[in-house]
């Protein structure tokens, strides 16, 4: 918490969404000095002036935080910059902010996708878009679902960066007495299993919504966790990643929990709505359903079989029906377990 004798760490938050405004409370009960920047004049007046974001957290009082629209306000001398916004919208909306971001700021990703038309993943697209090296580039992942943090409830996340320093600045100024980060040099792996979760989690609800039960969403989870871990490790990753809070611990939480949207779009889709119809009964955003497309490309570019993510993608835009992607899964050649194929 505070220190009154060391000032506090300007931190902007960029997205003033479910999880953008769940980690701007995180990090000002943090005792960080906070502003929080997003498209609507109305959120920022809100958050400002009433401590409350009722669209995207109802019921919540937040903490003191400046709302604001102006992202020169936000990210004048900001020490770190965090994005929140929607993965397939990153790049375009930190290109545009370029010029404002402190030099030595470190940019800390929250975002769980891989853009479409580059397959990269989003500590690449800050890379770019800011012209920043990786070394200032951190990335925060694990079991977070915004809603039950934004309560108070006890968590954890990993804090993954390839700088240490810059990973444990990152967790000094989130940690609170809700939330513990533990810092990871692994950044492709932890933002692969971000992102890859979000897909299995979309084919976990898509079983629920069918009807099965807890065998098939118990092997939709472990198989996925094989998927994940087979494409991380061709790409680079730490094994010991897929375990962790941002690997196993993630894909539990977004795979069980009703709050979660993919787990939500997915149970939609297997109850038989068009992916149209699920998109907007779901509401804010559900990275997979996008992010689907981008995983099994970067996954064929690199020759790694990941049958879950293209069954998803099959159901989502090539119409498959569910138990026929059940059925294709179940009906491939026998092999041994593991995570060779
Ligand atoms: N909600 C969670 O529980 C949670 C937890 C961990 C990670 N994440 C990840 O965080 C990221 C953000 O998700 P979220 O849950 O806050 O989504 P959200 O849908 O709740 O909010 C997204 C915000 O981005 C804004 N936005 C959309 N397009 C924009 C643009 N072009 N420019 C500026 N702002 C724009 C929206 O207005 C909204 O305020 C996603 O990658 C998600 O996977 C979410
Ligand atoms: O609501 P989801 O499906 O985007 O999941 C939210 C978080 O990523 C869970 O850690």
């Amino acid at each position: 918490m505070t220190n009154p004798t060391t000032p506090a760490t300007r931190v902007a938050v960029l997205g003033s969404g479910s999880w953008g405004t769940t980690f701007a409370m995180v990090l000002a009960d943090a005792g960080c000095d906070v502003r929080l920047w997003g498209r609507s004049a109305d959120v920022a007046e809100e958050v400002t002036t009433q401590h409350t974001n009722a669209r995207y957290l109802p019921g919540i009082t937040l903490p003191a935080m400046t709302g604001t629209t102006d992202a020169a306000e936000a990210l004048a001398d900001a020490q770190i910059v965090v994005v929140a916004v929607p993965s397939q919208v990153a790049r375009a909306t930190l290109t545009a902010l370029r010029d404002l971001v402190e030099p030595d700021a470190v940019i800390v990703s929250l975002m769980k996708g891989v853009e479409l038309g580059t397959d990269e993943r989003m500590s690449q697209v800050i890379v770019e878009a800011l012209d920043v090296p990786l070394s200032r580039v951190a990335v925060v992942s694990g079991p977070n679902l915004a809603l039950e943090i934004a309560e108070r409830q006890p968590t954890a996340t990993v804090v993954a960066c390839i700088d240490e320093d810059a990973a444990r600045f990152v967790a000094e100024a989130c940690s609170n007495p809700y939330f513990r980060p533990y810092t990871n040099d692994d950044v492709v792996g932890v933002e692969l299993c971000g992102a890859v979760k979000n897909v299995i989690a979309l084919a976990v609800g898509m079983a629920q919504g069918r009807g099965f039960g807890s065998n098939t969403i118990a092997t939709v989870i472990t198989r996925g966790l094989v998927e994940i871990t087979r494409l991380g490790l061709e790409l680079g990753a730490d094994a010991a990643t897929f375990s962790g809070l941002a690997g196993m611990g993630d894909l539990v939480a977004t795979c069980t929990s009703p709050l979660s949207r993919n787990n939500t779009l997915g149970r939609h889709i297997g109850e038989g709505m068009s992916l149209e119809e699920a998109v907007t009964a779901t509401g804010t955003t559900a990275e997979g359903a996008k992010s689907c497309r981008s995983v099994l490309d970067l996954a064929s570019k690199h020759g790694v079989d990941v049958p879950i993510t293209s069954g998803v993608v099959s159901v989502l835009y090539d119409g498959l029906p569910v138990e026929d992607m059940a059925r294709g899964l179940l009906s491939r050649p026998q092999k041994a377990e593991g995570i060779g194929g």
